[in-house]
């Protein structure tokens, strides 16, 4: 598979008047087209600053983003960000439908109209359209955002702690809705979390960073399949064996056998 995202020895000190803040130091790692990649890392580790940085919205002082071979230096017009906050991107005055078409402003309308159903239909809201997201359930409303990542068909999707705003049982729907969809759409997703288990469960890899200032301490493949399941793949051996390993990782374990350390 080619690449879709290459983040090379990715650095960024905020400056501060109490001093220059190393939030991110030497980051690096790939992520291939059609991949869906995990990234844990304890509190305040500079997630969040890797996101902004493949986002275009912070220029890294120091290394490369390149998203298929052309590197970040603005905003890409290829990729779709999912906030875990779904009631602050979505926009409450407009209609669930338009919501989802409002990335599409560059297409005929009847195109954005059916691109926007497509996606509605493919989260199970086919029958929200015409509703305002104040009418919505949070797990609905986020389903929304989803669609509307999805209906824009981006090259890569960012998800920043998508599920964490939602109940553990509507969080269970929208894990499995995500790996179904990205199946569907053969689309290339990283995403954010301080899940462990959400990380495995979704993950093709799992990316674990260190502390303040983060670099990529291990880079574990996932051999789960594709065929996922909430209830048999939480309790199957393989699942069970990297959750430890991943936990034990960002506890600062110094060896840990079969993962590729860096
Ligand atoms: N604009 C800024 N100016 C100065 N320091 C900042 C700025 N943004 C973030 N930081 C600092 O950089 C470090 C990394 O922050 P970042 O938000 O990227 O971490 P995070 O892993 O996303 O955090 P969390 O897990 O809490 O969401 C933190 O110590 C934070 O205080």
């Amino acid at each position: 598979m080619p690449t879709m995202l290459e983040v090379a020895d990715l650095g960024h000190t905020y400056p501060g008047k109490d001093g220059a803040h190393n939030a991110v130091d030497g980051l690096s790692f790939t992520v291939d087209a059609g991949e869906l990649v995990c990234v844990v890392g304890p509190s305040g580790c500079g997630k969040s600053t890797l996101l902004r940085a493949i986002a275009g919205l912070i220029t890294p002082t120091r290394g490369t983003v390149s998203l298929r071979g052309t590197r970040v230096d603005g905003v890409p017009s290829e990729l779709a960000v999912v906030f875990q906050d779904y009631s602050r991107s979505l926009f409450p005055w407009l209609t669930v439908q338009r919501n989802v078409e409002f990335p599409l402003r560059g297409l005929p309308r009847s195109q954005r109209a059916a691109r926007a159903r497509e996606a509605l239909a493919s989260v199970g809201l086919d029958q929200a359209g015409r509703k305002h997201p104040g009418q919505l359930s949070g797990g609905m409303q986020q389903r929304v955002a989803i669609a509307r990542a999805l209906a824009y068909r981006p090259s890569l999707l960012l998800m920043d702690e998508p599920f964490a705003s939602v109940d553990a049982q509507t969080r269970f729907e929208l894990e499995d809705l995500l790996l179904r969809v990205r199946r569907e759409q053969d689309t290339t997703v990283l995403l954010v979390t301080h899940d462990i288990d959400e990380s495995v469960y979704l993950g093709d890899r799992v990316l674990v960073l260190t502390k303040s200032p983060a670099s990529v301490v291990a880079d574990l493949p996932v051999d789960l399949g594709d065929a996922r399941d909430q209830i048999k793949t939480r309790a199957s051996e393989t699942f069970v064996d990297l959750r430890a390993k991943v936990a034990e990782l960002l506890r600062g374990a110094s060896h840990i056998e079969d993962a590729k350390l860096i």
